[in-house]
């Protein structure tokens, strides 16, 4: 009985399975062939023949991607030349690059303007390192742990309180004179800088003089290094340096390591050099065996890295509180609340949560790297798209603050939305990147975050400040007149009046 029934089961199975197979194999089939082996590149406009999507770039890629953005999405793709450029525009594209991706694309897009002669010397920047190798991890390990640890940040309060006591009694001195805020930030960010490498000012708030030329040397770097080099989009210009870009750089480079080459030397002849404590950063990395190429190397990520991006803050929040008297106002009262001494002190810093929230503020509307430069190390799937290879991939830090499903009324400078919110700039919240994320984020956030409140808040307490001439504060256009105001457009002057205690 159960043998019958098992006959005339296999009987019945056999017809069925033939009948099955084709119609199976034509199901796979249809299914393969609808879902693509590789997902396809993020969207983006279509490019021209050879130059691709080159002009789109504009005057101001930063904003030209982000309107990219609404139009195409938050993850886009550029044809650059033969290059491929993928710009990540959100919170979660920036999470997926800069944290699920991190290690992939952790890797720096060098452009050509900035490679030093021999491929070694990118190899000693941190900066500029092409990828983070055991290298890089050491410079990092020096950065971390000799420079901006905590209680390396706490050992430098003295130097930073000297510097802007220098800086409040010269701004007195130009009582009713016109003063360009962003120069006297940037030499005394300069002069801190100095201090922590040489134990020594590089400029003199009081008259031109310089060590080295540095304020235009940096400025030329930042100008060169921000312009488009037709080089990293079409290989076949390589090594042509057809726009004198890479020339004026390294012009810059080798006038600023020549002038620290002396200071080097007289480190090195001083007496007993090695054996005292070490005073500042020069020590150390002569204690580490550094050569003059490493040191030279090192020093100038510091100096170029962190002048101008911190300078840039301080000019743009100073031009905020002048367009809105009423921040302004609070800031002042917060300032005369909790400040009892002429002049502010590091340890102050933590009870001025109003100006905290300014500068978060700052950071959230102008960020000063606003597009940060990676490459994809390997071929990798960001947001169910493929990211080949080698692209450049970057993470557009300006339009996530400005990003309207993150930010209630997004375009309004309003310190108070962060009075009560967790949000830091710490690299783990994604809408708030300044200092970027990941294995790369800036390893100098430490002393930014020390620096900018001080500044500002040594510039606030004790004067107001008025707009020269017949300009109005509601009239400042705080989207284009300024910008990256070392470059060529208008720098914030204003006009300091001490106010009676
Ligand atoms: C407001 C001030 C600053 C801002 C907003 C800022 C922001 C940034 C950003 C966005 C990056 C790129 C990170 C990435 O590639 O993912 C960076 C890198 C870097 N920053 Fe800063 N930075 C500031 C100040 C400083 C200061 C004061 C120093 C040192 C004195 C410094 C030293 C560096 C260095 C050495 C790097 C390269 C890191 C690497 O490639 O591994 N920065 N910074």
């Amino acid at each position: 009985m159960d043998q019958m029934t098992f006959s005339t089961q296999s009987h019945l199975l056999y017809p069925l399975v033939l009948l099955l197979l084709p119609l199976l194999f034509i199901i796979l089939r249809f299914h393969k062939s609808t879902l693509p082996a590789n997902p396809p590149l993020p969207p983006g406009p279509k490019p021209w023949p050879i130059i691709g999507n080159i002009l789109s770039l504009g005057m101001k890629p930063h904003i030209s991607f982000a309107k990219l953005a609404q139009v195409h999405g938050p993850l886009i793709t550029l044809q650059l030349g033969s290059q491929i450029m993928i710009i990540g525009s959100s919170p979660k594209a920036a999470r997926e690059i800069l944290k699920t991706h991190d290690r992939v694309c952790s890797a720096r897009h060098v452009p050509h303007t900035l490679h030093t002669k021999s491929p070694e010397s990118n190899h000693m920047s941190i900066v500029w390192a092409s990828e983070c190798t055991e290298k890089w991890k050491y410079l990092r390990t020096i950065c971390r742990t000799e420079l901006f640890s905590s209680k390396a940040i706490e050992s430098q309060a003295n130097l930073r309180e000297d510097k802007l006591k220098e800086m409040v009694r010269y701004l007195g001195t130009k009582e009713g004179k016109e003063v360009n805020i962003v120069e006297v930030a940037f030499a005394t960010i300069i002069n801190v800088v100095s201090g922590l490498c040489f134990t020594k000012d590089f400029i003199q708030l009081d008259d031109e003089k310089e060590v080295g030329g540095m304020k235009q040397h940096i400025r030329t770097i930042m100008e060169v290094g921000s312009a488009p080099n037709f080089e990293d989009y079409f290989p076949i210009l390589n090594g042509l340096d057809v726009q004198g870009l890479h020339k004026k750089f390294l012009e810059c480079v080798r006038s600023m390591f020549a002038s620290w080459d002396v200071l080097i030397k007289e480190r090195k002849e001083a007496e007993n050099s090695e054996k005292s404590t070490p005073r500042d950063v020069l020590d150390v990395l002569l204690a580490n065996r550094f050569s003059n190429d490493e040191i030279n190397h090192f020093i100038f990520d510091l100096f170029v890295a962190g002048s101008d991006s911190t300078s840039s803050t301080v000019e743009w929040l100073m031009a905020e509180l002048m367009k809105n008297p009423e921040v302004m106002g609070r800031v002042r009262e917060e300032l005369a609340r909790e400040i009892n001494s002429a002049f502010v002190r590091d340890s102050d810093l933590p009870r001025l949560s109003y100006l905290n929230a300014c500068v978060k503020e700052t950071w959230r509307l102008h960020p000063p790297a606003s597009l940060v430069p990676h490459r994809a190390l390997e071929t990798c799937k960001i947001m169910n798209y493929t990211i080949p290879k080698g692209s450049h991939v970057c993470v557009n830090l300006w339009a996530l603050g400005r990003d309207p499903e993150t930010w209630e009324d997004p375009l309004t400078f309003n310190p108070s939305r962060f009075l009560d919110s967790n949000i830091d700039f710490k690299g783990n919240d994604f809408e708030l990147i300044p200092f970027s994320a990941g294995r790369r984020i800036c390893p100098g956030l430490p002393l930014a975050a020390a620096l900018v409140p001080l500044i500002v808040a040594s510039m606030v307490h004790g004067l107001d400040w008025y707009l020269p001439g017949n300009i109005c504060a509601t009239e400042l256009d705080m989207n284009e007149k300024f910008g990256i105001t070392l470059l060529k457009e208008q720098p914030l002057v204003l006009i300091p009046k001490m106010r009676k205690q």
